[in-house]
């Protein structure tokens, strides 16, 4: 494991009031992140990924140091997307695969022509039924490609929550989400088409788990985090956009493979996010913890317990022990023509 300097250290949260803009070196391009100042992040390689934990530090919401939490971006770059059960295929393999992926009644609408969700779902593991119910079936049921997925993102989910508490340590005496092992029982998976997209939202109910995960398949996306209304954020830079919104404070480009990892549930209280996908077809799989005791109904307990059982199988035929471990053999011709046809990355 390699790690490089930071490239910034500690942003003062209250220096000024405008959006910065961080060019921050990977090894596959330039990745420009715009944060407010109130976000501070530092950037280090992994292996055979770049990773950039950024840290929300609202000011006005406590002393310095206080720490809303962590989103960090595990950048993938073209071999580890090509690896045996990496990126690449699974995105083949849901491209190809019915998923049972379809769109459903939006119930909490941001906008009153929003009456079917503009992308299209199927949950797996324990069932999802906040924001948007969606139909679930159990992880037994599920296709090869969202086992390899979910084994994936609790490599991911384990490696940005370690080294966010890591390094948040350095910066303050409280860490608002001591390290411990990550474990999901949830996996929500989106497809996007054309124009589709998810609004602003946030992923903070209180059966949830501190550490949500999401995989990146297809076509490249932006994701932009903006506080909420409520959280009463004291912003120097806390602008109100046309709509009596505030701004984004965070947005990132989300490339094919990439992992975005957010840490701390007081991100979801106090910021929503929401993603913007720019091309043709895209899937984000995400993966949550319900708590099932959590949960009202012994049957919703009961279904999320068995449910969210990882097959034991899954674990010998698709643990992923992350980017450190060399590339395994790349995919066919024929696999990665199809992949790279349907992608727009950067070279
Ligand atoms: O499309 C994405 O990358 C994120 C999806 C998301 O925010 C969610 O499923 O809650
Ligand atoms: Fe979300």
């Amino acid at each position: 494991m390699s790690s490089s300097q930071p490239l910034v250290e500690v942003v003062n949260p209250c220096q000024s009031s405008l959006l910065l803009m961080m060019d921050i070196p990977t090894t596959q391009s330039s990745l420009l992140i715009r944060t407010a100042s109130s976000t501070i992040f530092t950037s280090q390689t992994f292996g055979q990924s770049n990773k950039c934990i950024l840290v929300m530090a609202p000011p006005g919401c406590g002393e310095e140091g206080d720490i809303a939490g962590s989103v960090t971006l595990l950048r993938a770059n073209k071999r580890i997307c090509s690896v045996l059960n990496g990126p690449d295929q699974l995105f083949s393999e849901l491209c190809t695969k019915d998923i049972g992926l379809r769109r459903n009644p939006v119930t909490r609408q941001g906008n009153k022509s929003e009456v079917w969700t503009r992308h299209f779902a199927q949950n797996w593991g324990a069932p999802y039924k906040f924001g948007v119910a969606v139909q679930s079936k159990s992880f037994d049921e599920a296709p090869p490609a969202i086992l390899k997925a979910l084994h994936r993102m609790l490599w991911g989910g384990n490696a940005a929550a370690s080294s966010a508490s890591e390094w948040i340590k350095n910066l303050s005496q409280v860490d608002p989400v001591p390290n411990r092992d990550v474990v999901f029982n949830e996996l929500l998976s989106l497809g996007y088409m054309q124009d589709d997209r998810i609004s602003y939202h946030d992923d903070g109910e209180k059966q949830l788990g501190p550490t949500v995960a999401t995989l990146s398949l297809g076509s490249p996306a932006v994701m932009s985090f903006r506080p909420k209304r409520k959280a009463k954020i004291q912003t120097t830079y806390g602008k109100k956009g046309p709509k009596g919104d505030f701004v984004e404070v965070l947005v990132l480009p989300l490339y094919h493979g990439d992992l975005v990892v957010m840490h701390g549930t007081r991100i979801h209280r106090l910021y929503d996010h929401k993603v913007d996908p720019h091309g043709g077809r895209r899937f984000a799989l995400t993966c949550r913890y319900i708590d099932p005791s959590s949960l009202n109904s012994k049957e919703e307990k009961e279904a999320a317990t068995m449910n969210g059982q990882i097959p034991a199988e899954a674990f010998n035929s698709y643990r992923y022990l992350g980017d450190e471990v060399e590339a395994d053999e790349p995919l066919s011709g024929k696999c990665q023509n199809a992949v790279s046809n349907a992608l727009t990355r950067p070279t």
